[in-house]
């Protein structure tokens, strides 16, 4: 038995909220395995990002070949990329791929500043998100500053992300865990439009559950943690 696969391409938040650790953690919820690419170590907590250390491109381009040669990705999701060359990388790597190779689908979640108000992306990264990876972007998840930042793309695809109705604190990874999500129902075979509701329900879930949490000094996490049977009975 195989299970569904998919493949964060994103960089690291130290006090797992945000970026890779939401990726995996929402993976492992919803039923698919997790690969992971890292593309920047940033220094960041619940109050805001501190630093922000990009991977040398190359390397980034390693770690994708390492993954799609071995493993069989079903969906690539993209979180910060941080440079305009790994945005040129991921496009080489996997959208360059061809269908005999399995080419998976691309969920592009396009990180340009975290809410705290922190610059991700640099005006070349825009471009290069503009010009070559959301044109052949499967799924394309900015919330409204970012599809605007973007140039509204016009294509098939595009979720526009618009927050929500639970007043919580704790939201701190929503739009990395939403991302996430939608890419995980795609590899279970999910078309885009239940996709993105049913991520929306999960997000929904999530931000409830960790809404009465005191954890961290300013905006806490999402909570990952699963509802599942195991950890019934059990309180976070
Ligand atoms: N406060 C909220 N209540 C309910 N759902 C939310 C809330 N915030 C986010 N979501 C869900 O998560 C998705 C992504 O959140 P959003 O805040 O738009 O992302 P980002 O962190 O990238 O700005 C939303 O489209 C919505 O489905
Ligand atoms: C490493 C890393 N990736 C992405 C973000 C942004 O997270 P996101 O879920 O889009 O939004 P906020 O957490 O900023 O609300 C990040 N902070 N770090």
């Amino acid at each position: 038995m195989t299970p569904p696969v998919v493949l964060a391409i994103a960089a690291t938040d130290p006090g797992g909220g945000a970026g890779l650790a939401a990726d995996l953690a929402t993976f492992a919820a919803l039923g698919v395995h997790g690969a992971c690419v890292v593309t920047a170590v940033t220094v960041q907590d619940t109050l805001g990002v501190h630093a922000v250390h990009p991977l040398p491109a190359e390397l980034v381009a390693a770690q994708i070949a390492a993954v799609l040669d071995d493993l069989p990705v079903a969906v690539v999701k993209t979180g910060m990329l941080a440079s305009a060359e790994i945005v040129e990388v991921v496009v080489a790597s996997v959208a360059s791929r061809s269908l005999s190779q399995g080419r998976p689908r691309l969920v592009v979640d396009p990180v340009l500043r975290a809410s705290t108000g922190t610059e991700l992306a640099d005006e070349e990264v825009r471009r290069a998100y503009r010009d070559l990876l959301i044109p052949v972007a499967t799924v394309v998840t900015p919330n409204e500053d970012e599809f605007a930042a973007l140039g509204r793309p016009d294509q098939p695809g595009v979720v526009v992300t618009r927050g929500g109705d639970i007043e919580t604190t704790n939201d701190h990874g929503t739009g990395c865990t939403y991302a996430s999500a939608l890419a995980a129902y795609l590899a279970h075979g999910t078309d885009i439009p239940t996709a993105a509701a049913r991520a929306a329900a999960y997000v929904t879930r999530q931000l409830n559950l960790s809404r009465p949490w005191d954890l961290g000094r300013g905006r806490g996490p999402v909570a990952h943690i699963s509802t599942s049977p195991i950890t019934e009975g059990v309180t976070p």
